[in-house]
């Protein structure tokens, strides 16, 4: 295990960045008000690299990953995408984000569902490559539910169904918001599982915010702890835990070790909050 500065962390070859966020700065409120949610916070994420953020409530975690994704403009600092501005990389759909429920039409089959982003759009699809929604479905182990209504299938099928549905652009990006807050710990840790599974054998670039300690461990290459009252990065953390991983790793020594040096780094930036 090792602690990598904010320095050391942005240090990547241009050619090997997926996502470079620099000095982001964003507030919200009018003048009198206005208070600063983000202060200068700068990220590399390199191609196929899986980074987590997590951090006290209101540090700025979503805020930060909807500047990423183009759905919220920074007030000043940058963010690109393999070298494109993220308006550009959303017009070419390299951004796949998967929201914290899963909005899935309720009068639509699961395959239907997933297929949606290719028919809505069809002008953003020529000449790219798109993932077959069926192959993708039954590549999370839903082939069996791919007929049924989003009502006929658990909550943590329907979130597995909603990360499905952001592969089908084969996005250089995924940006996932929480996306395994709403299920019981049984279910978040399989589908936790599947999530990793699919991933190892089709890299992307993700950010991943989560409150979830474990989670953040079990998934990550780099865990970024985030201050608040502003949002900046206190500390990433590199997880050199080997992959692929497995739900036998919780009880490793190195990931107790990771445990107690992630849940040090929060409850240092919650003292310093307090202060
Ligand atoms: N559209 C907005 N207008 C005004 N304030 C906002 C807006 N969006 C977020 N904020 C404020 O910015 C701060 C950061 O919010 P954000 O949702 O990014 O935090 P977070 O770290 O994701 O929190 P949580 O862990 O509770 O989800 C909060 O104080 C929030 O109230």
């Amino acid at each position: 295990m090792s602690v990598s500065s904010f320095a050391h962390a942005n240090a990547v070859h241009p050619d090997d960045v997926g996502v470079q966020v620099s000095n982001v700065v964003k507030s919200f409120g009018a003048d009198d008000t206005r208070t600063t949610v983000l202060n200068g916070v700068s990220l590399s994420i390199k191609k196929g690299e899986f980074v987590s953020l997590i951090g006290p409530s209101g540090c700025g975690k979503s805020t930060l990953l909807k500047v990423v994704a183009g759905l919220s403009e920074a007030d000043s600092g940058s963010v690109t995408i393999k070298g494109k501005s993220v308006r550009e990389a959303s017009r070419h759909k390299a951004i796949g984000l998967v929201p914290q429920s899963p909005a899935l039409l309720p009068w639509r089959t699961i395959l239907e569902n997933v297929s949606l982003p290719i028919k809505i759009n069809p002008s953003a699809n020529a000449g790219r490559a798109l993932r077959d929604p069926r192959e993708i479905l039954e590549s999370f182990g839903l082939g069996h539910a791919i007929n049924k209504y989003p009502a006929q299938l658990s909550g943590g099928m329907q979130q597995r169904a909603a990360i499905a549905r952001a592969f089908v652009f084969d996005p250089e990006i995924l940006l996932m918001d929480e996306p395994f807050s709403a299920l019981d710990e049984m279910n978040r840790d399989q589908q936790r599982m599947g999530l990793l599974d699919f991933w190892q054998s089709n890299r992307k670039s993700v950010l991943f915010v989560t409150h979830s300690v474990p989670e953040a461990i079990m998934l990550s290459d780099r865990i970024v702890v985030m201050a608040a009252h502003p949002g900046r990065i206190a500390e990433v953390i590199d997880v050199d835990l080997p992959r692929p991983r497995s739900e036998a790793m919780y009880a490793s020594d190195g990931f107790r070790d990771l445990e107690t040096r992630v849940r040090a780094s929060l409850r240092q930036v919650m003292e310093a909050a307090r202060v």
